[in-house]
């Protein structure tokens, strides 16, 4: 059995029951009491974490809803990290979907309401001056290995929020990846808000300012950067949910320069890739046999047109010109094809862009549009991808016509949070008269199929990948998140599928199973780093393993030893 770690500590008395790295809470031992100052300080029985653990979850249980439970695991993560990732580690199916989507939509629209202690770095438009002071005041010259940022303009589906998301995202990566959280750093980078709602909100948390845009909002951005690349160079930098436009120029901008990833693009691409390599091995077909109508050409609908474009290239070696063919993109002006103009199609998208001859039979709505459902007729697609943020746009008509043409329709709704999803499972499934392979944005329960049998609905969320392609990369200590490697991630994730096993199970792994799913990513990540030169260690891709394991971080409290010059 491996013995218990041994932290020597320099902190006492209140700083260490306020510090939630160290706090054990109830669980100091007399010994540790003595030592650090704690007697007095705390009630007189000593308890395990399981029973701190039995304590939490009953308080949790009392709270009425998932809204006043993501707040309840907001104070206790505050309070005491083991206890908190612990506890939802011992209880990740339900508490998954509590603390991260669909709730976490809830709770960052209400932020300011619920605001209750600050968490991580906010670096503010009107501060700009002061970005290398208060990073080094918050980071103490500490180890980081991993820093998650947003400019909140385009939270999930729900639009312009001013401050949120990175801290939950930093969560994931402890909980499913393994990533010590005391290594990474969560930042919002506060340009404004164009949400009214919260301009108008005495309580609004954030600058109540319009957007910064433009010259004003890149030298913002980038004086950010250059100061994590000046004292973190090595880190990995994750974007989330940044405007379409920004997420890709500011991937493009940084990517020779830093580690950058960007989840909604690449983090989707990836899990959407390893959704469709075990689809298609269900369908007994290949990547390159689809017919892909993808509803929504913005952050992820790009994202996922190009990392499964690059798979379909990298798996079955077809030219890039005749991958491009798979696809057909849809956005709010109907089908990108050749001839809309710059108000309608973003340049980056066009390399998706129809013929026109291929559909001038079609007729087009008054403004020359083609919408999904004259796609469907016209392509009879065998997959439907959504992450468009309109709820119910795959209708009942659309999905029929789909499942005409296809034996097995694979469909899958991504826009969060669940309310938003262009289609609910079951309804999928009922139109399809059970055929659909599933998989969904946010967590749904099983379908009822017809002979009573239950469909398991694969989560094809980007949190089953990117704390595995996150933690790969650093434990790899790459220089780069490289294309090949986010493959390597996909693949492996495809390869560990229940439908490989049983093609009437999910398309994904359960979210319940994600801890060594991401490690597995983790693993195959680390090891084609290393594989294409890219790392920065001198491993052998056997060592991988093992390595991985022993870096990853655990949720035990380990004894402690008061050390004048110890951790802080
Ligand atoms: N499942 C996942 O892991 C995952 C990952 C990333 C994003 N998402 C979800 O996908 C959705 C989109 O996210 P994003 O970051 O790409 O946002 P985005 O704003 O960049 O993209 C949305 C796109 O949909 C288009 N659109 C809007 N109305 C439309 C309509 N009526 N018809 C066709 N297209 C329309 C917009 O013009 C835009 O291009 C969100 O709900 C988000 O939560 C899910
Ligand atoms: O946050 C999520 O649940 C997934 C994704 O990054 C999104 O923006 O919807
Ligand atoms: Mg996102």
């Amino acid at each position: 059995m491996a013995s218990e770690p041994v932290f020597r500590i320099c902190l006492r008395g209140e700083t260490l029951l306020t510090n939630p790295k160290f706090n054990k809470g109830t669980a100091f031992s007399p010994e540790e009491r003595r030592a650090f100052g704690l007697i007095g300080r705390l009630p007189h029985r000593i308890n395990t974490l399981d029973e701190q653990c039995q304590r939490a979850i009953d308080q949790l249980e009392s709270q009425q809803s998932d809204l006043a439970k993501n707040t309840f695991l907001q104070s206790l993560k505050d309070q005491n990290w083991v206890l908190y990732y612990s506890l939802v580690s011992r209880h990740l199916r339900e508490l998954i979907p509590v603390i991260y989507t669909p709730t976490e939509a809830e709770a960052i629209s209400n932020y300011s309401h619920l605001f209750r202690r600050s968490e991580g770095l906010y670096l503010t438009f009107t501060d700009q001056d002061y970005i290398e002071e208060s990073f080094l005041e918050q980071t103490k010259c500490r180890e980081i290995d991993l820093i998650v940022c947003s400019d909140a303009e385009a939270i999930l589906g729900i639009g312009d929020q001013g401050v949120g998301i990175s801290t939950a995202k930093s969560a994931i990566y402890t909980l499913l990846g393994g990533m010590d959280p005391s290594k990474t750093l969560s930042v919002t980078l506060d340009v404004g808000t164009n949400n009214e709602e919260l301009l108008n909100d005495p309580l609004y948390v954030g600058w109540p300012h319009q957007r910064i845009c433009g010259e004003n909002y890149d030298v913002f951005i980038d004086k950010f950067v250059q100061v994590v690349r000046k004292y973190y160079p090595h880190s990995l930098l994750h974007f989330e949910d940044f405007g379409v436009t920004n997420a890709y120029r500011l991937l493009q901008k940084y990517k020779d320069t830093h580690a950058v990833f960007n989840d909604d693009v690449q983090g989707t691409g990836a899990v959407t890739l390893a959704c469709l390599m075990a689809a298609v091995t269900v369908t007994k077909s290949k990547l390159s046999d689809q017919r892909i109508v993808i509803y929504g050409a913005g952050s992820a609908g790009l994202g996922i047109a190009r990392q499964l474009r690059d798979g379909i290239i990298a798996i079955d070696g077809l030219d890039t010109a005749e991958a491009n063919k798979r696809f057909y993109l849809i956005d709010k002006f109907g089908l990108i094809r050749d001839g809309l103009g710059q108000d309608k199609v973003r340049e980056a998208v066009r390399e998706f862009s129809r013929h026109n001859d291929e559909w001038k039979d079609v007729e087009t709505n008054g403004n020359g549009e083609i919408g999904l459902l004259d796609v469907v007729k016209t392509v009879h697609p065998t997959v439907l991808i959504g992450c468009s943020t309109q709820g119910g746009a795959f209708t009942e008509e659309i999905v029929r016509e789909m499942a005409k043409h296809a034996d097995k329709p694979i469909i899958l709704p991504l826009s969060n949070p669940s309310r938003l999803h262009e289609v609910r499972p079951q309804d999928a499934m009922d139109w399809t008269d059970g055929k659909a392979l599933l998989a969904t944005g946010s967590p749904f329960p099983p379908c009822k199929l017809s002979n009573g049998k239950e469909y398991m609905v694969g989560e094809c969320n980007n949190a089953l990948i990117y704390p595995g392609l996150g933690f790969g990369a650093v434990l790899a200590q790459s220089r780069a998140l490289t294309d090949t490697m986010i493959i390597a991630g996909a693949r492996r994730l495809a390869s560990l599928a229940p439908a490989l096993q049983n093609p009437d199970d999910a398309i994904l792994p359960d979210f319940g199973d994600s801890p060594a799913i991401n490690l597995e990513v983790a693993i195959a990540v680390a090891e084609q780093a290393i594989e294409e030169g890219n790392a920065g260690v001198s491993w052998k891709k056997e060592e991988v393993r093992e390595k991985a394991i022993r870096k990853q971080w655990k949720a035990v409290y380990g004894t402690y030893v008061f050390d004048p010059n110890g951790e802080k």
